[in-house]
C-alpha cells in the first residue's frame, strides 16, 4: 500500500518550481495542443491553454483528426458533448498519438450520465492507453463499476473509497489518475499525492476541470512525466484560484467602508470577475 503523500510545504515550493522551469520551456517551444473536447467550454480551454504559453487547436472532424494530432505535442479528449462526429475522430486521434509518442490526457466527463457514454469511455479505456485521466469523484467511481452518485456533470463526492479505487485504476489502466475536487488526488501504480489547496469558488464556475485539463495537456508536452504534469496542471489551477480570490477581496472592498473579509453573498455576484481574475493568475503565475 503507497502512504498518501499530502502535498504541503516544502513540496508545494518543489513542484512551484517545477511550474516555474515547465513554463519557461512551454514559452520556448510553444506546443501544440490538440483538443477534442467539449463544445461547452472549449473557447475556456483554448484561451487557458495559450495563457499558459502554449497554442492550442480545436478540431474534431474525423477527416482531418489524425493529420491535426501528427502536428501536436499532446492530445486532450474530453467526452463531455459526445455525439458521432466525435466518436469517430477520438479513435482514429488516440491511435495515431498511441502509435507516435504524442502523450494523451482523458476526461471521461459524465460518464455515469447514459450507456451511450459509459459504453464508449469503456470502449477507449479498453482500446488505448492514457498518459493521464483527470475526472472528479463521480466519474472516477463509475469508471470502477461503481453507482452514478451524480445526476449532472458535478462531482460533489467525498467518498472516502476515492484514494484506493484512484489506485487501482492507475494500476489496472498503467496510467496516472488525478481525481479532483476539494481534496485532489494524482496517483501514479507506485507514487500517490494529496493536494488540499483552491478558493471554493473553483466549484462555481463551469469547466474549471476541462480547463486543468489543457494546464495538464501542456505540462505534459514538456514535462515527459505523466505525475509531475498532472500534478502541476492541477497545482497551477488551485494556487491561481487562490491569487484570483485574493484579487476579488480587493476589488470588492471598494463597496465597504470596513476592512473586514467579504462576505460569500458578495463573492458570489463577481464569479464573472472571478473568473477573469482566474485567467490573468494562470497568465502570471509562476513567470519569472
Ligand atoms: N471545493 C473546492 N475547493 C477548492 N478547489 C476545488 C473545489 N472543488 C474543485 N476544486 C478544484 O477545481 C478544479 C476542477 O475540479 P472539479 O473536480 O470541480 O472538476 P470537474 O467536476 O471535472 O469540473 P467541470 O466538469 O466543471 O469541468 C480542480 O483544480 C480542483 O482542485
Ligand atoms: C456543462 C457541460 N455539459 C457538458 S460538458 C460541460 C462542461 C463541463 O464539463
Amino acid at each position: 500500500m503507497i502512504p498518501d503523500k499530502p502535498l504541503i510545504l516544502p513540496e508545494i515550493t518543489e513542484y512551484e518550481e517545477k511550474i516555474r522551469v515547465y513554463r519557461a520551456a512551454i514559452f520556448k517551444e510553444k506546443p501544440v495542443i490538440h483538443h477534442i473536447t467539449n463544445f461547452v467550454t472549449i473557447y475556456q480551454c483554448a484561451r487557458i491553454t495559450a495563457f499558459l504559453g502554449a497554442a492550442p487547436i480545436m478540431a474534431f472532424a474525423p477527416e482531418e483528426t489524425t493529420q491535426i494530432t501528427a502536428k501536436a505535442d499532446a492530445l486532450v479528449v474530453n467526452t463531455g458533448t459526445l455525439n458521432n462526429t466525435v466518436m469517430a475522430s477520438i479513435p482514429k486521434s488516440l491511435e495515431y498519438a498511441g502509435s507516435h509518442h504524442i502523450p494523451v490526457v482523458l476526461d471521461p466527463v459524465g460518464a455515469s450520465l447514459s450507456s451511450y457514454r459509459s459504453d464508449f469511455i469503456r470502449f477507449l479505456l479498453n482500446t488505448f492507453h492514457f498518459d493521464v485521466i483527470r475526472c472528479n469523484g463521480a466519474e472516477l467511481l463509475n469508471l470502477h463499476g461503481q453507482a452514478a452518485l451524480s445526476r449532472g456533470i458535478d462531482g460533489a463526492s467525498s467518498s472516502v473509497e476515492i484514494p484506493k479505487v484512484a489506485r487501482d485504476l492507475a494500476q489496472k489502466y498503467d496510467c496516472v489518475m488525478a481525481c479532483t475536487g476539494a481534496r485532489d488526488y494524482i496517483c501514479s501504480k507506485d507514487e500517490s499525492i494529496v493536494l488540499d489547496r483552491g478558493s471554493e469558488l473553483l466549484p462555481t464556475l463551469v469547466g474549471t476541470g476541462c480547463m486543468v485539463n489543457s494546464l495538464i495537456g501542456a505540462y505534459l508536452a514538456v514535462a515527459k512525466s505523466p505525475m509531475a504534469a498532472a500534478a502541476c496542471g492541477i497545482l497551477t489551477m488551485c494556487l491561481a484560484s487562490e491569487r484570483a480570490a485574493q484579487s476579488l477581496e480587493k476589488l470588492t472592498q471598494g463597496e465597504k467602508e470596513s476592512k473586514s473579509p467579504i462576505s460569500p453573498g458578495q463573492k458570489r455576484r463577481c464569479l464573472g470577475s472571478f473568473e477573469t481574475a482566474l485567467m490573468d493568475a494562470v497568465s502570471e503565475i509562476y513567470t519569472s
